[in-house]
């Protein structure tokens, strides 16, 4: 597993000193605001007190190495101390739906006028404007409306969405992140801030540009499901083993599809050609047909050391114990033994020190961040009194 950090290694992160604050959302924000932190930001969860329901529906596992800090916002006192917050901050990330900051008085028009260093990411599903801008959705209306949908699924069934890690986490918490870091990037050179219009339908289409750009190629000129790369063909497929495990095939090109051939004990000189499309679903039944003859393993020691692009479909346990991901300690383990995926990419001089502390619990942290950030005790002391901030320590719903 990843070693410990230390103070110095943290100190020398990529974005260390940057000052980010997350307005609590769902998932897409808090992953963004997590790649932050990992990289070295100091991120600051802006939660809602732990009394309102709203908090305790916003589960969050993506807060390592952020704290919180709880402010009731729809309080005036609320909103102000996060207008003050924000006169001192790098990044706000907010996830709310257009309109919902402008009726708090939080809009990048009034926050920007107050530190126009400020970087101010809008992490939405729909964007801005447009017709949709203010209705509610999830990845799979996002991945929908951006057309992705559209192209993912097998041969006549109806389309597939999966998980919520395309439209949620990499069009929309991972190209977040990548706004802010451009942003800052600029803000180094300008010294001003501008505001990240973040739609995960924009995103997810971004993502998606060799699809469309490879639409001439002829690639996708079959129906879902019978292309190339959508598990039509028969060398990118993933086939069941004999103990009801799984391979995953991607032999696409020639010299890789020999050395699968090889590798199944088949002859290449009895099979149709390669890109024979009329033969592929003959051919997956064929491969099927052999793959279940052996486990898993078994597949593994005929095609570890080969270039036949043939790899194992591991669960999470088995990633996180298999000898690459070891040999590259991919897997960390925090505190308290949970295991999860190390921060990626790997940077050689400024690599992400990851805390391993447990996750904060609301509030935790709302006394030392006010401090920190410049407000008096007896200022603090009043805003508790008014039930603008929480200074509880309740256990979170992490
Ligand atoms: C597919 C995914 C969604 C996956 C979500 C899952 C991870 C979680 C869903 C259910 C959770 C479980 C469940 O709750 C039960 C358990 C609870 C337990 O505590 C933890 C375990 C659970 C099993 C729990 C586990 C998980 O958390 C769940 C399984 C997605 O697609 S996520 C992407 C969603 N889309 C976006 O983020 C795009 C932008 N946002 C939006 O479009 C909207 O925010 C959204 C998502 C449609 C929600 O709309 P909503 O009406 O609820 O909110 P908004 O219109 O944005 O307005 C927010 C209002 O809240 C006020 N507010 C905000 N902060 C504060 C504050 N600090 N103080 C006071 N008030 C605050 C704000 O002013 C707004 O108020 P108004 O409406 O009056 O203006």
């Amino acid at each position: 597993m990843y070693g410990r950090s230390t103070a110095a290694q943290a100190a020398a992160m990529a974005l260390s000193g940057v000052r980010v604050l997350e307005l609590a959302g769902l998932a897409p924000a808090p992953l963004c605001g997590m790649i932050l932190a990992d990289f070295g930001a100091q991120v600051v969860r802006v939660d809602r007190p732990s009394r309102s329901a709203a908090a305790l529906a916003h589960g969050d596992v993506q807060a390592r190495g952020k704290r919180s800090l709880a402010l009731d916002l729809k309080q005036p006192q609320g909103a102000a101390v996060l207008r003050r917050l924000c006169g001192a901050a790098d990044v706000l990330i907010e996830p709310f739906r257009h309109g919902v900051m402008e009726r708090l008085g939080l809009g990048p028009e009034v926050l920007l006028q107050e530190n126009p260093r400020l970087i101010y990411a809008r992490l939405t599903g729909f964007g801005q404007t447009g017709k949709y801008a203010k209705s509610a959705g999830h990845d799979i209306n996002y991945l929908a409306l951006s057309g992705v949908l559209s192209k993912l699924g097998r041969k006549n069934e109806n389309p597939y969405a999966p998980v919520n890690l395309l439209a949620d986490f990499a069009g929309g918490g991972v190209m977040c992140a990548l706004g802010i870091v451009i942003a800052l990037f600029e803000r180094a050179r300008s010294g001003r801030g501008q505001v990240i219009d973040a739609s995960m339908v924009e995103g997810v289409a971004y993502l998606s540009s060799f699809l469309w750009k490879s639409q001439n190629l002829g690639l996708w000129s079959q129906p879902r499901g019978e292309n190339l790369l959508d598990s039509g063909a028969p060398f990118y497929e993933i086939y069941r083993t004999s103990d009801g495990k799984f391979m995953a095939v991607g032999a696409i090109e020639p010299k890789f599809y020999n050395q699968l051939i090889k590798g199944l004990g088949l002859n290449l000189d009895e099979l149709p050609s390669q890109m024979s499309f009329f033969h592929w679903p003959e051919m997956k039944k064929k491969f099927a047909s052999v793959f279940a003859q052996k486990t898993q393993a078994e597949w593994c020691s005929i095609f570890d050391s080969t270039d036949a692009c043939v790899t194992p479909v591991l669960s999470f346990e088995d990633a996180a114990s298999h000898q690459h991901n070891k040999e590259r300690n991919s897997f960390i383990k925090n505190d308290e033994e949970e295991i999860s995926p190390r921060p990626a990419p790997v940077l050689s001089r400024t690599p992400a020190v990851p805390s391993c502390k447990r996750d904060p619990f609301i509030g935790e942290h709302t006394e030392e961040i006010l401090l920190e950030y410049g407000f008096t005790k007896q200022e603090i002391d009043k805003l508790n009194t008014d039930k603008a901030i929480e200074l509880k320590e309740l256990k979170a719903n992490l």
